[in-house]
């Protein structure tokens, strides 16, 4: 009998960003799941692949419209990604032509609508139980014993949220990247520091879990909202300004909402020389 070989076929992907929070999209309904953590790092590298600050991958709905994966560049797993859910939601809408889309993550099933040019989804309720966080020891999550004094919030993914009194003094990076490893988080954690402006404004910038500074993080905007209505500083609606815009985060009966715009950029598909050398 002959080998045969088989060729391997390109992989389509589009690139989508969210207030400048960019995101490689793959989608792999109908076929095997092909995202691995080497496919995760080796796209996320902006110099040998395209770059982003997570992959997200569309699955088969599970009751759901969709499933929806996140990947950090690092080749971790996002337990959440509130502006690729923007923007995949964003695409299930325009590709059903309707107003409304279910979409499971592994924190449970998110909607997604249309608001006008933009897009809200509900990204669920926030956690607020140390060990759900998770933290590694039993603390009051709106009083970490952290030098600034953090809350801690889930949102399918950790966030210590810091407020600060003046935004521009803050060095992200340097204080992003110690909290990110301190032995308080057990999976590490995003890292949001935050000014308020009014009770119904608020001027914040993340460090991301597995990618560094960002230009916008939508669960990091949702649990900067908890965090600084738990602590009383501002009303249960806000507008948030991050590096990359503007968002309105409302913490409601069935979930945080946060609507915000998304943007398609291109799609194009990944070589098989690409694939092959994974
Ligand atoms: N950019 C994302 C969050 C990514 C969080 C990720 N860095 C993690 O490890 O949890 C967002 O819009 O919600």
């Amino acid at each position: 009998m002959q080998d045969t070989k088989i060729a391997p076929r390109p992989l389509p992907f589009v690139k989508m960003h969210g207030l400048g929070n960019d995101f490689v999209i793959i989608d792999s309904r109908g076929r095997d799941a092909r995202v691995t953590p080497a496919l995760a790092r080796a796209l996320g590298d902006r110099n040998r692949g395209v770059g982003f600050d997570q992959l997200g991958e569309i699955r088969d709905g599970d009751n759901s419209d969709i499933t929806l994966d996140f990947w950090n560049a690092d080749g971790s797993r996002a337990g959440a990604c509130g502006n690729a859910t923007r923007c995949v939601g964003r695409l299930m809408l325009d590709e059903a032509g309707v107003d409304r889309v279910t979409i499971r993550t592994t924190r449970g099933l998110l909607e997604a609508v249309r608001a006008g040019d933009e897009v809200s989804v509900n990204m669920g309720h926030p956690v607020l139980d140390w060990t759900q966080v998770p933290l590694s020891q039993a603390v009051d999550v709106k009083h970490l014993p952290l030098q600034g004094d953090p809350v801690a919030v889930g949102m399918g993914n950790p966030h210590a949220v810091f407020f600060v009194d003046d935004i521009a003094a803050v060095d992200v990076a340097a204080r992003g990247v110690k909290v990110e490893h301190d032995p308080l988080f057990p999976e590490r954690t995003n890292v949001e520091f935050a000014q308020v402006r009014s009770r119904n404004e608020i001027r914040m910038r993340v460090w991301e879990r597995g990618t560094g500074i960002t230009l916008a993080c939508g669960s990091g905007a949702c649990a900067t909202a908890v965090a600084a209505s738990l602590r009383g500083l501002t009303e249960r609606q806000v507008r948030m300004e991050v590096d990359g815009g503007w968002l309105t985060l409302e913490w409601r009966e069935d979930g945080v909402w946060m609507t915000g715009p998304t943007a398609l950029v291109f799609a194009a598909e990944l070589s098989p020389a690409f694939l092959e050398a994974l």
